[in-house]
């Protein structure tokens, strides 16, 4: 019997395997696509639906594609399920974050190792007990890429390291005014005492369908604030600026395909 399932494009983000890279950069907003593509060469609009604004264009003369995954992780695993079917198989999210060590300040960027999978779309993947782990190919090119900008003027910080992931935004900035305590509040502490670097909503979930489908996914996050660090009185920056942070993401992704190709 024929199902929805079957149409050409795929049910969701819309693309075939024509108009689909072997590599995809991901930012969580659909509005930071159009400037992630301006970095390719001859990018194109190939499809758009829902959260997925989806670009495809070339770096060193391979197929790229960039696509919004949208917020949390069950739209960030159904891109990178259906962009698997299109023949992607390296994966950078590009995200935002709030600084959680006090070595992070707002502006630094978080290459994620690993991510703790305090969300829900990593129970559908992984056993429990499972990491949500990075690939250590793309981790080591993102933190290639990201020394090799921290040398220029705009001279920002990098690190390395676990991040948070959630299904609460408010749990995590507002935690006082959440009526039930998740997750998150029980052990927002025990995490900062690990060196937990950073909490956002995607790389759980996007880490665990890399691990199940065999394909290599890593991230580079901005952390925009450290209310940790204004607890502690120390200094922090407030800044959304994901410039160094798609830099970073478009740097690796040179230096993985060049590495492919020996
Ligand atoms: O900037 P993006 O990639 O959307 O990432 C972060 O920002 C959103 C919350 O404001 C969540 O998606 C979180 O993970
Ligand atoms: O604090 C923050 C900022 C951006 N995104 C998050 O998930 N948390």
């Amino acid at each position: 019997m024929a199902s929805i399932m079957d149409g050409e494009r795929q049910f969701h983000i819309r693309t075939i395997p024509d108009e689909v890279g072997r590599y995809v950069i991901m930012p969580g907003d659909p509005g930071r696509v159009p400037k992630i593509a301006a970095l390719l060469d001859d990018a194109k609009q190939v499809a758009q639906n829902r959260e997925y604004n989806v670009y495809t264009g070339y770096l060193n003369g391979e197929k790229v594609t960039v696509c919004s995954t949208g917020i949390g992780g069950p739209s960030a695993a159904i891109a990178v399920e259906e962009l698997v079917k299109c023949g992607a198989d390296t994966f950078i999210r590009i995200g935002t974050s709030g600084g959680m060590d006090l070595s992070v300040s707002g502006g630094d960027l978080v290459i994620a190792s690993a991510a703790v999978r305090g969300e829900g779309t990593s129970k559908e993947y992984l056993p429990e007990g499972y990491p949500a782990v990075a690939d250590f190919t793309v981790t080591t090119a993102l933190a290639k890429a990201a020394a090799e900008l921290s040398e220029d003027k705009l001279g920002k910080r990098y690190h390395v390291g676990v991040v948070h992931s959630k299904d609460s935004f408010y749990g995590e900035v507002e935690p006082d005014s959440m009526p039930v305590s998740g997750d998150i509040n029980y052990r927002w502490d025990a995490y900062l005492r690990c060196g937990c670097m950073t909490s956002e909503m995607e790389c759980a979930a996007v880490f665990s369908v890399g691990i199940t489908r065999h394909v290599r996914c890593g991230a580079v996050i901005t952390a925009i604030w450290n209310v940790e660090r204004s607890k502690a009185d120390l200094e922090d920056n407030v800044s959304d600026d994901t410039t160094r942070g798609i830099h970073c993401a478009v740097n690796a992704v040179k230096i993985l395909i060049e590495q492919d190709k020996k």
